[in-house]
């Protein structure tokens, strides 16, 4: 099936022309039994101190509250590194093996995949990009992902369940980077 292009996804009233770089990361080839969605989540932060939390490979559970722990398992935080998160309790899944895919430094990507673990989320893939905003100061975070749909499971279910977690995630993130930032004014 073809990608589904972000910029068809967005509402026209909030995206009159959907920037290059969002459609070229965000734009997921998702094949039958996939579905894919993205969230956008505004930081009153700027890039860098939100790039500072999200490009940490080793502790999502800085602002990922779902995760219990994470230890690397091979590599030193570049691509290629394997990670496994240990779930909190309450959640469909226990563990998730996962493998940095993209860290650029330069353009604030970061691409990481689910390789294995106990839960139903197979074959995940997610990207997040950073966007200053057009405000200039805060940070625009952009976090889009494609994933098998479980047996028995509707696409829209799927989504429904991930966007949720994802959305706790970036919220989790906005609130932890206006704090440092807030910090850093004092
Ligand atoms: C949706 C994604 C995380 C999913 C999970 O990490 C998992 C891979 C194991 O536990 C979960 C928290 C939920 C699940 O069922 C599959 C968001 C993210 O971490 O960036």
């Amino acid at each position: 099936s073809q990608p589904t292009p972000l910029s068809r996804r967005f509402p026209l009233s909030c995206a009159t022309s959907v920037p290059d770089y969002i459609v070229r990361y965000h734009t997921h080839a998702v094949g039958p039994n996939q579905c894919c969605s993205s969230v956008i989540q505004p930081i009153a932060a700027p890039v860098s101190t939100v790039w500072s939390v999200v490009r940490r490979f080793d502790n999502p559970q800085a602002y990922k509250h779902f995760v219990k722990s994470c230890h690397v398992i091979v590599g030193d935080g570049d691509v290629g590194t394997l990670r496994e998160v240990h779930i909190v309790s309450g959640l469909p899944a226990e563990t998730s093996t996962e493998r940095l895919e993209i860290l650029d430094d330069e353009r604030h990507v970061l691409s990481f995949s689910v390789i294995g673990g106990e839960h139903r989320l197979t074959n995940y893939r997610s990207i997040t990009t950073l966007h200053p905003s057009s405000s200039g100061t805060g940070t625009v975070v952009v976090e889009s992902y494609v994933v098998d749909i479980p047996p028995g499971n509707t696409g829209e279910d799927t989504c429904m369940f991930v966007d949720t977690i994802v959305r706790c995630n970036l919220q989790s993130l906005a609130q932890i980077a206006e704090s440092l930032t807030s910090r850093n004014r004092t």
